[in-house]
């Protein structure tokens, strides 16, 4: 398999002097195109830290970081901005959908902000989405009469609107109920199977990490101990 990204060395150290906090402390991650890998680790131990850099929006303190050859230390805001909008999507805990708009222009909304508009082709693969999770049947609904559930699924197709190679999920399903959470994550895994698209997903459920077909774990920031399991 090819790799997608390479983290090196990685650390992360927040503030100055003695109230400084190294949170990552040469952290070391391979990331294969089409990995679906669960990032396991205790509170605190630096995973959402992690997925904020992989994810460009913030820069390591050291170590290196390469994603689909290009070298991540060494581009500027504006190319680092214009590769996350190419090949990065993300879903957070809590999906961050805007309230006053419908589920489809909220899934075409990354798009809209690229290209100063909506087109057409945009709308429409907004639409193929929102059926692919589920909701063709919610198309035009607002945020506000969306489920927990149905809004979070809102936000996985609003992350794969610009058919990023990664997906970067922060605990997506730890706002939901069980079923929800297990529908979440089961949409999550045939998208992986079906686009080969790369998933890394923090998560403090076991079960959602079983689910995975890789468990990374942060261990003091240091060592990612890296279980592959069989299934
Ligand atoms: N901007 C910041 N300034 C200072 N410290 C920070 C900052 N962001 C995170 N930290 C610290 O870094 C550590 C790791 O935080 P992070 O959110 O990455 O952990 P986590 O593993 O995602 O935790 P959780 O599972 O609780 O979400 C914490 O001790 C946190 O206080």
């Amino acid at each position: 398999m090819s790799t997608l990204l390479e983290v090196r060395d990685l650390v992360k150290t927040f503030g100055e002097g003695e109230t400084a906090t190294r949170v990552l402390r040469g952290l070391n991650l391979t990331l294969a195109q089409g990995d679906l890998a669960a990032l396991l680790g205790p509170s605190g131990s630096g995973k959402s830290t992690l997925l904020t850099i992989l994810g460009t929006l913030m820069r390591p303190t050291s170590g290196s970081h390469v994603m689909l050859s290009m070298d991540m230390t060494r581009a500027s805001d504006a190319e680092l901005t214009d590769f996350r909008n190419r090949h990065i999507g993300f879903v957070f805990q809590f999906h961050h959908l805007l309230p006053d708009f419908t589920a489809l222009e909220n899934v075409v909304f990354p798009t809209a902000v690229g290209v100063g508009r909506e087109t057409r082709a945009a709308k429409e693969r907004g639409r193929e989405l929102l059926q692919r999770v589920g909701l063709s049947d919610r198309v035009h609904f607002r945020t506000t009469q969306l489920s927990g559930g149905q809004k979070q699924r809102v936000a996985v197709a609003r992350a794969l609107m610009n058919r990023p190679e990664l997906v970067l999920a922060d605990e997506p399903t730890g706002n939901l109920d069980r079923e929800s959470a297990g529908r979440v994550m089961e949409l999550l895994k045939e998208i992986n199977k079906e686009e080969r698209t790369t998933f890394l997903i923090s998560t403090h459920d076991e079960k959602i990490a079983a689910a995975c077909r890789r468990q990374v774990r942060v261990v003091d920031g240091t060592a990612v101990a890296d279980e592959v399991s069989l299934s």
